[in-house]
């Protein structure tokens, strides 16, 4: 069995939503809502007999932000993207632009295999117009391979599946065979909070801050929720707790209508803020908040 992480990047409106849909099978978000703030966010998981596939975003590689939480975002996303077995980078044919060029400037250097994706090849009648665009783009990186294919009608998906099994390393699966999306509520939770960190902070956002959800239950319309806000040291949770408790209140709040908006229930949502320290270098920390695989 194979199994590994994919990160799917590329700039806006290349078709990744739309890619890793067609490969998993069915409509993985369960929010329309997408705040681009955690360092993985799963979109999807592929099962097949061979193992395997996570896919997963990787944001601050590939969005328009304020320069404050790109900063955070992109710091994030260097971290992330070298945990990655590999790294699909999706254009769309016949289309390049700054921004393509932008996103795989990111990639130099990278210790991970890149693979590109050319996708919504169902634009072009002529066939014979593919090759000198693929040849084209092969000349711009020594890509690990290179598949045409369209997202939307569906074409040529297995020739990129047989690429990904080929290349991903040996193991057992990550996460359970009934798991499609990594999502859940815990995890969307988690983000809307981090998100309202960064919009709160800005600069002054440690960036080993991260959100653990402590207890989540559900009683009737209401969620009512514990989560903790996790600093490395004293000064950084009093700038997140803030004068008399102001800033994380204001978070706290804010998060609370975004998701109640979100999820259409009444959320009852209680924050903390404590201190571990070094947990950024603590792998079994680490494994907790979900941010390492295994
Ligand atoms: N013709 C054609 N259109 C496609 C294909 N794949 C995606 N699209 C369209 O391209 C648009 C963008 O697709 P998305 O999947 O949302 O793109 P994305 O890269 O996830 O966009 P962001 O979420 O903004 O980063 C949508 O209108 C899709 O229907 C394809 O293979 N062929």
């Amino acid at each position: 069995m194979r199994s590994g992480m994919v990160s799917v990047i590329g700039r806006p409106n290349v078709g990744k939503s739309s890619l890793v849909n067609a490969l998993v099978g069915q409509k993985v978000s369960i929010v329309s809502h997408k705040p681009q703030t955690t360092r993985h966010r799963i979109q999807g998981v592929l099962h097949d007999e061979r193992g395997q596939v996570v896919f997963v975003d990787t944001p601050g590689l590939h969005r328009k932000e304020t320069r404050a939480l790109n900063r955070v975002m992109n710091q994030a996303a260097a971290g992330a993207i070298h945990d990655m077995d590999l790294v699909l980078f999706v254009v769309e044919l016949g289309r390049w632009t700054e921004e393509d060029a932008a996103v795989l400037q990111r990639l130099e250097g990278l210790p991970v295999p890149v693979g590109l994706v050319v996708n919504k090849i169902d634009r072009i009648d002529d066939k014979e117009k593919l090759l000198p665009e693929l040849q084209k783009l092969a000349a711009r990186r020594d890509f690990a391979f290179i598949v045409p294919l369209s997202a939307l009608k569906k074409s040529n998906l297995k020739g990129l599946v047989d690429e990904l099994f080929s290349r991903l390393p040996e193991g057992d699966p990550l996460y359970p065979e009934d798991m499609v999306t990594g999502n859940d509520l815990g995890f969307t939770v988690a983000e809307v909070v981090r998100e309202k960190l960064i919009r709160t902070l800005h600069q002054e956002l440690p960036y080993s801050t991260t959100v653990e959800i402590e207890d989540y239950k559900r009683e009737g319309n209401l969620d009512r929720i514990h989560a903790v806000i996790w600093v490395e040291r004293e000064g950084q949770k009093k700038i997140v707790i803030g004068e008399a408790g102001e800033t994380l209140k204001a978070i706290g709040s804010s998060a609370r209508r975004d998701l109640e908006r979100m999820l259409g229930r009444k959320i009852f949502l209680k924050l903390w803020c404590k201190i571990r320290e070094n947990w950024s270098d603590d792998p079994k920390m680490l494994k907790r908040f979900g941010l390492t695989p295994d």
